[in-house]
């Protein structure tokens, strides 16, 4: 089975070298405090440059030293910047920077078809039942709209056909140009030879908005367990299946905590989701329970939300075109949380199996310890009885 990984950057999940690592670095570059300042209160850094979302700098504004808090806000910026800049492995710098310049490139010479898709208008993009679900914001609304038709698989209309259409034909305008051009485009996987990443040409504010604001709620409510309350970071992009494109897409999992797929159109046949159950890393090569196979069939403007370890993949379309929008949702704290557990047993399916089977074995081992006690206990006051004297 394969780890999908977006091109742009590998899943942090390996450990830090020494747990009070932390200290130790920041010590070289600058130091903050053990607790935040609560009077102070932080700046906006919404339209800085960085490798780290930007809310980022505002909670760690409140830690900074009291002579660091109302210096210019650059200079504070320059001072998180820096401390943050000692998580990141030094090849992160460099294939963060080519990433931007890359971008740079195509913003500076792409012109988009349909303007308006690059900045998200609610009642022109979604149909009014998820719109109405997302506002209202109770978990009974959503489960109004949406099914879940396996474990931790939740499926909604979310897309109006209009804008999957306008969307496709920007996405077919900019492959247009790169093939015009011969740019040497970066696909959005390890695995698609075809398919675009949207955050390379001008997406990226309004999947973010998309994110925050129509995935997040949702995420919070049935994903709470693996990161869905704090989404702050995301990779999208269109897959694309036919005969002259990808025809498949192999077995894996994403690199995200939540994943949405949503199927633009147009004509096709085949296509389907297959799931397989959701596992750790420790677990991602063991088989499946019955319980756990799922074959979902996509149609257009429908959108399925799951769990980025749920084991997955897309089999052949067998006729037709067939584009999808995908976005990866990460959340940076839950993954820095995970390099610290190895009990998933509340999402990983053979983590349960085995905690359960812990606990069923500690029961059965407690009742014998009873039992034995018990009959200990009788055979002793039989004994007792036997030493008495008559009388
Ligand atoms: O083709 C699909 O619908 C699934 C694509 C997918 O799983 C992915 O891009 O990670
Ligand atoms: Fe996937």
């Amino acid at each position: 089975m394969k780890r999908r990984r977006s091109s742009r950057r590998k899943a942090p999940v390996t450990r830090r070298e020494n747990d009070d690592g932390e200290g130790k670095e920041s010590k070289q570059n600058g130091r903050l405090m053990v607790r935040p300042n609560n009077n102070h209160v932080p700046q906006n850094y919404n339209d800085l440059e960085s490798n780290f979302p930007s809310q980022i700098f505002t909670h760690m504004e409140t830690y900074l030293p009291i002579n660091m808090l109302n210096v210019p806000r650059n200079d504070k910026a320059n001072y998180i910047r820096h401390i943050l800049n000692d998580y990141l492995p030094p090849q992160q710098h460099t294939r963060d920077k080519k990433r931007r310049e890359y971008r740079q490139k195509i913003l500076s010479n792409y012109k988009p078809l349909h303007k308006k898709l690059y900045t998200l208008d609610p009642s022109k993009f979604f149909v009014p039942t998820f719109l109405k679900a997302i506002k209202k914001n109770t978990e009974q609304s959503f489960r109004s709209i949406i099914s879940e038709p396996s474990p931790g698989i939740f499926t909604f209309e979310m897309l109006q056909p209009r804008f999957c259409e306008l969307l496709v034909s920007e996405v077919e305008n900019f492959e247009k140009w790169v093939n015009a051009t011969k740019f040497q485009v970066i696909r959005p996987s390890t695995i698609n030879k075809y398919g675009v990443v949207l955050d390379d040409f001008g997406f990226q504010t309004m999947l973010d908005k998309l994110m925050k604001d129509f995935i997040s709620p949702l995420s919070k409510v049935f994903f709470a367990e693996i990161g869905g309350t704090t989404l702050d970071s995301h990779h999208g992009f269109i897959v694309e299946y036919g005969e002259d494109k990808d025809i498949d897409m192999g077995f894996h999992v994403d690199d995200a905590e939540v994943t949405l797929n949503v199927c633009l159109g147009r004509q096709f046949s085949g296509g389907e989701l297959f799931f397989r159950g959701m596992r750790c890393d420790q677990h991602l090569h063991t088989i499946s329970h019955p319980e756990e196979i799922y074959d979902y069939f996509h149609f257009p403007g429908r959108a399925v939300l799951h769990h980025g370890r749920h084991r997955h993949g897309a089999r052949a379309t067998t006729s037709g075109n067939r584009f999808n929008l995908l976005l990866w949702c990460r959340s940076s704290v839950f993954r820095q949380m995970k390099t610290y557990k190895t009990d998933f047993s509340g999402w990983c399916g053979v983590c349960y199996q085995e905690k359960k089977n812990m606990l069923l074995k500690s029961i059965d081992e407690t009742e014998l310890k009873i039992a034995n006690r018990i009959y200990g206990l009788q055979a002793l006051s039989k004994g007792k009885g036997k030493g008495k004297a008559p009388a």
